[in-house]
């Protein structure tokens, strides 16, 4: 990997590097997304199987498209028993942690007869996406549909690409029957995402799309949001860590390669303020890429978006951390616990040197699909709160209003809008006549 001392130069380059990874940039996949997009607007199910064909090279048309309870019982069948276990002790662990999210109606009385409040309603219908492109993640299904259990959605059904043989990675149906979807699609990308957005014959339309997935996945809920909700849009992975000399090399340069495996857009970045540590850190990575079964995918993405930077001092390590607002940030410092309070941006941070990345993507309990390309700096991660919504609750008695109700009027007469003045002096008239 390139080792650079971060000054503006290299602070600059590395921004504008990152930027390039941005959904708004892809100009040149945006115009073959909106066609994706129009096309199963237009002619739904003969498109979307049409796509499936080009680009999964699976055929689906009606009769196969939703996975059927035959296949789940095929797919327990081919995975380990053991592995069954590990997902449902992760799927305990996540569901634990999502529980502590949980937002509850509120309601406020006073002895007039005043109530205020909050309920809080879990979505209808949810659309999880789940990638299957390049690997397949069962993890990501337990992440998307957790939340969505514990908000008490009503019903969630996923999408995610067939393999040539038509058919989902058995791992991916048994950590969705374990969650709880409703029904499974075989579609994927662009044209899965246009699916779930306006319906077609077999896909009924959803209240919200959540899930990571490649650039044409980004784009396409980019496009669609309006028609449905979206989350936060979670694009290829991304890691930094901020490293002193204290650092175990071989450990930064196992986790840099983690996230880079995923993508030739997966970014990985080291700041230290460790010479020392980046010469070691970067030989370790060549080490490994000797070893590792994706080495292609990412040496393309450590060529693009891989750098290691040595800060003059950690207050400049944490600003440029800040500055590119991560979707994983590992420290491991001396002090981990005092650098993470002066961080501002981060879709998560993993604290000490047994907090590895994969740690969060498969085990501990928060949610992996996280805030990337920056936007950390205004989007959280996925979460229970994304499949609910909050109505407000206004209750007043006769004798609470008329305590205001002059300064009601005052306010509509303000904004020349009588009738809203009206709908409340209608209600004293008589009294006052
Ligand atoms: N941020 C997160 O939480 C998170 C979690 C898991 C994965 N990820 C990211 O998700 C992404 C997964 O990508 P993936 O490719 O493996 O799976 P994917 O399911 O997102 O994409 C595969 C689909 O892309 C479409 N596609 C491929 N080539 C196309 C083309 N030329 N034109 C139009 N459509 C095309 C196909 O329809 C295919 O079904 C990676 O970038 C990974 O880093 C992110
Ligand atoms: N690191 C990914 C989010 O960027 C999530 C994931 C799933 N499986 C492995 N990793
Ligand atoms: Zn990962």
């Amino acid at each position: 990997m390139r080792i650079q001392k971060l000054d503006s130069r290299s602070k600059k380059n590395l921004l504008e590097d990152l930027l390039k990874r941005s959904p708004n940039q892809y100009g040149q996949y945006e115009e073959g997304v909106a066609k994706i997009l129009s096309r199963i607007k237009e002619e739904g199910d003969n498109a979307l199987f049409a796509y499936t064909e080009e680009f999964d090279h699976a055929k689906i048309d009606k009769n196969n498209i939703r996975v059927t309870e035959e296949e789940i019982r095929e797919a327990y069948e081919q995975i380990d028993s053991g592995l069954v276990d590990i997902i449902r002790e992760a799927m305990e662990n996540i569901r634990v942690y999502h529980e502590k999210q949980k937002q509850y109606s509120w309601f406020d009385s006073k002895s007039d007869g005043t109530i205020l409040g909050q309920k809080v309603t879990p979505l209808q219908r949810v659309g999880v996406y789940v990638p299957g492109g390049k690997a397949a993640y069962p993890s990501s299904v337990l992440m998307n549909v957790i939340p969505a259990k514990v908000a008490g959605v009503d019903e969630i059904v996923m999408t995610t690409p067939p393999g040539r043989d038509g058919k989902v990675t058995p791992t991916t149906l048994v950590a969705a029957h374990e969650a709880g979807v409703d029904v499974i699609y075989k579609a994927g990308g662009a044209q899965a995402i246009g699916a779930l957005a306006y319906g077609t014959e077999s896909i009924k339309r959803v209240d919200k799309i959540v899930g990571p997935g490649n650039i044409y996945v980004a784009l396409a809920k980019k496009a669609v949001y309006g028609h449905v909700s979206i989350d936060a849009v979670a694009g290829p992975s991304e890691i930094l860590v901020i490293a002193d000399e204290t650092a175990n090399p071989r450990y930064v340069a196992a986790d840099l390669l983690s996230q880079a495996e995923h993508d030739e857009l997966a970014s990985a970045i080291l700041v230290t303020t460790s010479e020392t540590l980046a010469e070691k850190v970067s030989e370790e990575v060549d080490r490994f890429l000797e070893t590792l079964s994706r080495s292609e995918i990412i040496r393309k993405s450590l060529d693009n978006y891989g750098y290691i930077l040595v800060a003059e001092t950690m207050e400049d390590a944490i600003d440029i951390a800040n500055e590119i607002a991560s979707e994983h940030l590992e420290i491991q410092t001396k002090d981990p616990y005092n650098v993470m309070t002066k961080i501002r941006n981060a879709g998560a941070i993993f604290i000490g040197e047994y907090a590895s990345e994969p740690l969060g993507d498969y085990f501990a309990g928060p949610n992996h699909v996280l805030p990337t390309n920056g936007t950390a700096r205004f989007f959280s991660p996925l979460s229970v709160d994304d499949f609910i919504k909050k109505s407000s609750i206004i209750g007043y008695s006769r004798e609470a209003l008329e305590k205001i109700h002059t300064k009601i009027e005052a306010f509509a007469e303000a904004e020349h809008l009588t009738a809203h003045a009206n709908s409340i002096k209608v209600r004293f008239e008589e009294q006052e006549g």
